[in-house]
């Protein structure tokens, strides 16, 4: 599996030593000035580096850019660093970052807390998302905010010295590679979008001047295709699920004993993709009462509540009382324990979420959407069997008490259904096929000649 590789220096050590930034507090100012004193000063370490590397290929440094609006981009993104560790060893050095957060200003640098807004205003989200979806309008901003903010992703685009750039966020194509293309850098550095929407997702995602463009379905490759990108250009391999999904082998059991767990009664998992959005609060309270039956006295059924970053949502539900066995737990590290541990799942129509879900063979019942990027989830998850839809709580209740009590044989075919949707591997495609990439580029220049030039501002 893991390609021979040789240890050598880590660049991030380096510069870590030169100049302590880490923090998204420090100035940009600040940050300019460590920066021209980073490269002055690099070139004594890269010789050093160059020397170490006579007779072996460099470590190739890899920029994953993504943002926390909502928690799919991140999962997405550690699941491309963690496949590249798995498949490739040090051969690649993976950095993760919302570069945007850490170098530029208003509204780039805040883009989790305007998309946390919008899509509580969910009518403001549909407009913004329908709004901004013809190119002429979205390429417009886009090309004003790359021309002021230049410099600033200039700098972080240069801290990390990338061979390849990974997008897993819609609004981090145009820009990067506008730097790359007045940088002159766009045939030197590969740049790919990995889209993490399953379907109605947004056309900033589709760029031309991409090398790749991996799709997570058919649906998606289409799109692209009327939005004018190559064939040669874009992949189907799946959405990219960490690799803790496709690679762990669980036993239900061990796992519930694990996450103390009751070990016999049949699990739900309810949730709200990242941010713990959707109908939680009222679901939960609909599930605590269906699934017990108050014939025999007895739960039918236990419930597990993860709610994400929402600490609001999580602290009403710790002290809420309950009839029947029932966990709150916040954002959890480990969501393919629980899911492993669990015989169906209740979520928003996130598609890291589903995919994951599909992964590990749960019936879905998806009881919210975010408009525009999250809707054509909904009949890709029907259609296919592997769930059913419904805004209400009660209905929701509802169907769960069914699938663990008289309805398990519907409960079984669904997760069968769900198994035949997976694709597990996708994350392993899509990062073989950036290594053939590479490897077809042939030999990388020994340092990609980033450098700090003169202010973009006059462009504008
Ligand atoms: C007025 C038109 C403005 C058009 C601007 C287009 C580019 C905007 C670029 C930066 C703005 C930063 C705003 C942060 C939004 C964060 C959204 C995000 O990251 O979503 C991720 C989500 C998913 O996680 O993104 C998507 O799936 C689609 C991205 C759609 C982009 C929407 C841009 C909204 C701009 C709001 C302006 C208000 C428009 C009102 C129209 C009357
Ligand atoms: O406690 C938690 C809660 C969630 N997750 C993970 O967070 C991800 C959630 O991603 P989703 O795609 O399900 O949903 P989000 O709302 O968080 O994601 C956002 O990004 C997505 C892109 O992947 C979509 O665009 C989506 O509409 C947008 O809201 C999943 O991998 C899930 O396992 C955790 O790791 N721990």
């Amino acid at each position: 599996m893991a390609m021979s590789s040789v240890a050598r220096p880590r660049r991030s050590s380096i510069a870590g030593k030169m100049f302590s930034r880490g923090s998204n507090h420090v100035g940009a100012g600040h940050r300019k000035r460590s920066l021209e004193f980073y490269d002055d000063d690099f070139d004594g370490c890269d010789d050093a580096m160059e020397l170490a590397q006579i007779g072996a290929e460099r470590t190739k440094n890899v920029l994953i850019l993504m943002s926390d609006t909502g928690g799919g981009h991140r999962a997405s993104a550690e699941a491309i660093r963690d496949a590249f560790q798995l498949e490739f060893g040090d051969q690649y050095q993976i950095f993760v970052k919302d570069v945007w957060k850490e170098y530029t200003g208003w509204p780039l640098n805040d883009m989790e807390g305007s998309y946390k807004f919008m899509v509580k205003h969910v009518q403001l989200w549909n407009v913004a998302f329908h709004s901004t979806s013809p190119r002429w309008i979205h390429s417009l901003y886009l090309a004003a905010f790359a021309a002021y903010y230049a410099k600033e992703v200039e700098a972080g685009l240069m801290e990390y010295k990338p061979d390849i750039i990974i997008s897993v966020h819609p609004l981090m194509q145009h820009i990067p590679l506008w730097v790359l293309k007045w940088q002159g850098l766009q045939k030197k550095v590969i740049f790919v979008t990995v889209i993490t929407d399953l379907n109605t997702c947004h056309p900033t995602w589709f760029h031309p001047g991409v090398n790749r463009c991996y799709c997570p379905s058919q649906e998606v490759a289409k799109r692209a295709l009327v939005d004018g990108l190559e064939e040669s250009q874009v992949r189907v391999y799946g959405l990219p699920i960490r690799p803790s999904f496709a690679r762990a082998v669980l036993s239900k059991d061990k796992l519930r004993e694990e996450l103390q767990m009751d070990p016999d009664l049949p699990a739900v998992l309810l949730m709200g993709g990242g941010e713990g959005m959707g109908p939680v609060k009222k679901t939960a309270k609909a599930l605590g009462e269906s699934l017990f039956d108050e014939n025999i006295r007895k739960p039918i059924g236990q419930l597990i509540i993860i709610c994400g970053r929402n600490k609001k949502l999580a602290s009403t539900l710790q002290s809420a009382e309950w009839k029947v066995p029932v966990k709150v737990r916040g954002f959890e590290k480990q969501m393919e324990k629980w899911m492993g541990a669990c015989d169906c799942i209740i979520t928003k129509a996130g598609p890291g979420t589903i995919a994951e879900a599909l992964i590990r063979g749960l019936p879905i019942i998806l009881n919210d959407y975010i408009p525009g990027q999250e809707k054509g989830n909904v009949p890709y998850v029907v259609g296919n069997g592997a769930g059913v839809f419904t805004r209400s709580p009660k209905e929701t209740a509802r169907i769960v008490e069914e699938w663990f009590s008289t309805k398990k044989d519907e409960l079984k075919r669904m997760s069968l259904n769900a198994l035949k949707l997976a694709q597990p591997e996708a994350v392993f495609h899509i990062v073989k096929d950036i290594h053939e990439l590479t490897l077809q580029r042939g030999p990388l220049p020994t340092n990609i000649p980033y450098m700090l030039t003169s202010s973009f501002k006059g462009i504008i």
